[in-house]
């Protein structure tokens, strides 16, 4: 996810950027979707996408399972992620329906999806500015290689109101995204030749009052060796 003081290079996949393409065809054609107007990356949004009873459903889930996230890079330095997660069992009669749905919304088989995220933001709390993408000069890129391969598309359903703070900023991109109850974000983190897109890099902001809490969801190019 990091790279810092290291060159990135970029590197085309034409099966990434055919799942750049067919994901983005797909949201387009989606009733649900609106794609944000922005030349330098494909981003989606959907208001209203998941039912305030789902999201009240994940939101108890959170509060009984959040542990301090995790990092796989250790190179951000203290307060990069404050916040707390969980893992959303996919196999879980709750959880199963809304994990697929997001497959299912981006046509992607759900054997590449990573286990969904439940994230928790406490007032003061952040995610500072990353790429979801795997930076392949990283001491990590071996283990994520074998196991799925690089990140393509990210999905976030924002699960509450933010009273203040908390918005997804996409710094380079020029875009900040305040948490709305029940709206869907989605991203392709390559370019449309398959090569990792700096553009995407992002940042959930520190939450200035109330919780923020969301749930994320990760693909990979192939099928991810945790999905079972
Ligand atoms: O909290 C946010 O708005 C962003 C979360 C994020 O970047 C992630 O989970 O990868
Ligand atoms: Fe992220």
């Amino acid at each position: 996810m990091f790279g810092f003081g290291k060159k990135q290079p970029t590197y085309a996949s034409p099966a990434r950027g055919e799942i750049g393409a067919s994901v983005a065809a797909r949201l387009q054609a989606d009733p649900r979707m609106q794609q944000v107007e922005l030349a330098q990356a494909q981003i989606f949004y959907g208001v209203d996408y998941l039912p305030p009873d789902q999201c009240d459903l994940l939101i108890g889930m959170i509060d009984q399972y959040r542990r301090p996230s995790t990092l796989l890079s250790n190179k951000g330095g203290p307060g990069f992620r404050t916040s707390e997660s969980c893992d959303m069992d996919r196999h879980s009669p709750m959880v199963k329906p809304i994990d697929n749905g997001l497959a299912d919304l981006l046509g992607i088989d759900p054997a590449h999806g990573e286990t969904m995220q439940g994230q928790r933001y406490a007032p003061g709390q952040q995610f500072k500015a990353h790429h979801d993408y795997f930076h392949e000069a990283e001491d990590y890129w071996p283990a994520m290689k074998a196991g799925g391969g690089q990140r393509t598309w990210t999905a976030m359903i924002y699960l509450n109101d933010v009273p203040e703070g908390g918005a997804t900023w996409f710094p380079s991109a020029g875009i900040k995204v305040a948490p709305r109850r029940g709206m869907l974000l989605a991203w392709n983190n390559m370019k449309l030749d398959g090569s990792p897109n700096e553009w995407t890099i992002h940042e959930g902001m520190p939450v200035v009052e109330g919780v923020k809490y969301i749930v994320t969801k990760w693909f990979r190019v192939g099928r991810w060796s945790g999905a079972s």
